[in-house]
């Protein structure tokens, strides 16, 4: 960078007492002269400085936008088949071509082995080098060998126990009393309802009731940012079941991937619509998959691509409200069934005051009264440690930042 030249000598003014007035005048005339120089000279710096300001914000402008567009561009995924002295030789995935290629300014050739997974651009440069595969599986899916939720610590929803059973357990237990009825089971079931009802625990309680496994994907880990990446863990998904059935694949928060189409036309939007297709396309080749059943939830059945509800997809549709005050009450008997709670605490009236609170709200209200009972040095909750939680928990609520998803006004 070049050093800015320096800043004009300040003018002296030098004023003999001797000098005449004339000779005092036209020495201040001349300082003046100097002054308004030197003020020009300075002006025109500043000016110089303000347009070479302006042109590096422009330039800086200039990188964002560069580098948001980077940041968006969906790139396509390879596998690196091996790092030559003329460039990389990648093949793609989806169409397995194989391509010479070149790698972006900030990688190195040493930072590449054969069999590297990397993202490539449009014009197959490679940008990134991504992490091993097993951990987008791993991040995306929660297997439970057997899980240990059973039916009795689901509260306030026993009719969807009922029907979640008929529609799952059934299946996986008796298969051939639909055989010999002639109907075929429900390929998936749908739980919809309000966050925190239980959803989540009711695929485990099944699965833990008919000995299979449970394999949790969250539709939001299904939405990747890299071209076939989703379509590939669906894949996966089904591949896993297949070799542990029996097998529930509990797939929570189904909206992620299948939100009815919008008209946007972003390669993220047409990214999440062929994870769809593939999940989809799985569940259309589920007939002969044996014991494998599925079964998704959402909060948001509104938002749902009627495309996943038609017969032989999700065709078995259980709502899960938050509870009513006699499932409040049991909610409240299963989380203090293991605290030690003092006699008399009045959980009728309790559950009557915990007017639209969610079978999650309840469990947190029990945790709080327990640590209100832990700050007081206390091993016994009292009544007045469960009101104590409770007027936490409102006041959380009112602020909005709250646990509480009582009081969110969801649609579904
Ligand atoms: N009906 C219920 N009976 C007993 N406990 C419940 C019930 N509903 C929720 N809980 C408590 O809340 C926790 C969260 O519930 P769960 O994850 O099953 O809800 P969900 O409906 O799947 O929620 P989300 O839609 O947010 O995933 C459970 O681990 C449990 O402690």
């Amino acid at each position: 960078m070049s050093r800015s030249p320096s800043l004009p000598e300040r003018p002296h003014l030098d004023l003999d007492p001797d000098m005449s007035e004339a000779e005092r005048l036209s020495a201040l005339r001349q300082h003046f002269e100097r002054m308004v120089e030197v003020n020009r000279e300075l002006d025109e710096r500043l000016q110089a400085v303000d347009e070479k300001r302006a042109e590096l914000v422009d330039e800086v402008e200039q990188i964002k936008a560069r580098n948001d567009a980077l940041k968006t561009a969906s790139y396509y995924i390879a596998t690196v088949e091996e790092v030559t002295d003329d460039g990389v030789v990648i093949k793609q995935h989806g169409n397995n071509q194989e391509v010479l290629t070149d790698l972006a300014p900030n990688l190195t050739y040493e930072d590449l082995e054969p069999g590297d997974r990397v993202a490539i651009n449009d014009s197959f440069a490679i940008q990134t080098i991504l992490d091993d595969e097993t951990d987008a599986r791993a991040q995306a899916m929660e297997v439970v060998d057997s899980p240990t939720v059973c039916y009795d610590d689901i509260g306030g929803i026993d009719e969807q126990v009922r029907e979640v059973r008929e529609a799952v357990e059934q299946p996986l237990e008796n298969p051939e009393m639909f055989e010999k009825v002639g109907i075929d089971p429900p390929s998936g079931v749908l739980l919809y309802g309000p966050p925190g009802t239980g959803k989540t625990m009711l695929a485990k309680a099944v699965a833990n009731e008919t000995n299979a496994s449970f394999i949790k994907m969250a539709g939001s880990e299904l939405v990747q940012k890299f071209i076939g990446e989703g379509a590939r863990l669906v894949r996966d998904l089904f591949k896993l079941a297949a070799e542990r059935e029996p097998v529930i694949i509990f797939i929570d928060e189904i909206d992620a991937v299948a939100s009815k189409r919008t008209d946007s036309k972003t390669s993220g939007d047409a990214e999440v619509q062929r994870t769809m297709m593939q999940l989809l396309s799985e569940m259309d080749g589920f007939d002969d998959r044996g014991e494998i059943r599925i079964i998704a939830a959402t909060n948001r059945f509104d938002m749902l691509d009627e495309a996943i509800l038609r017969p032989g997809r999700f065709d078995r549709l259980i709502e899960v409200p938050k509870p009513d005050v006699e499932g409040r009450r049991r909610i409240l008997d299963i989380h203090t069934r293991d605290m030690n709670v003092a006699d008399g605490v009045d959980f009728d009236a309790l559950a009557e005051e915990l007017d639209d609170y969610s079978g999650a709200d309840v469990a947190s209200l029990a945790t709080e009264a327990g640590m209100f009972a832990i700050r007081d040095e206390r091993t016994e909750v009292t009544e007045a440690d469960f009101h104590a939680a409770h007027e936490k928990l409102e006041e959380v609520e009112e602020s909005g930042t709250g646990p509480i998803s009582g009081f969110t006004d969801y649609q579904y």
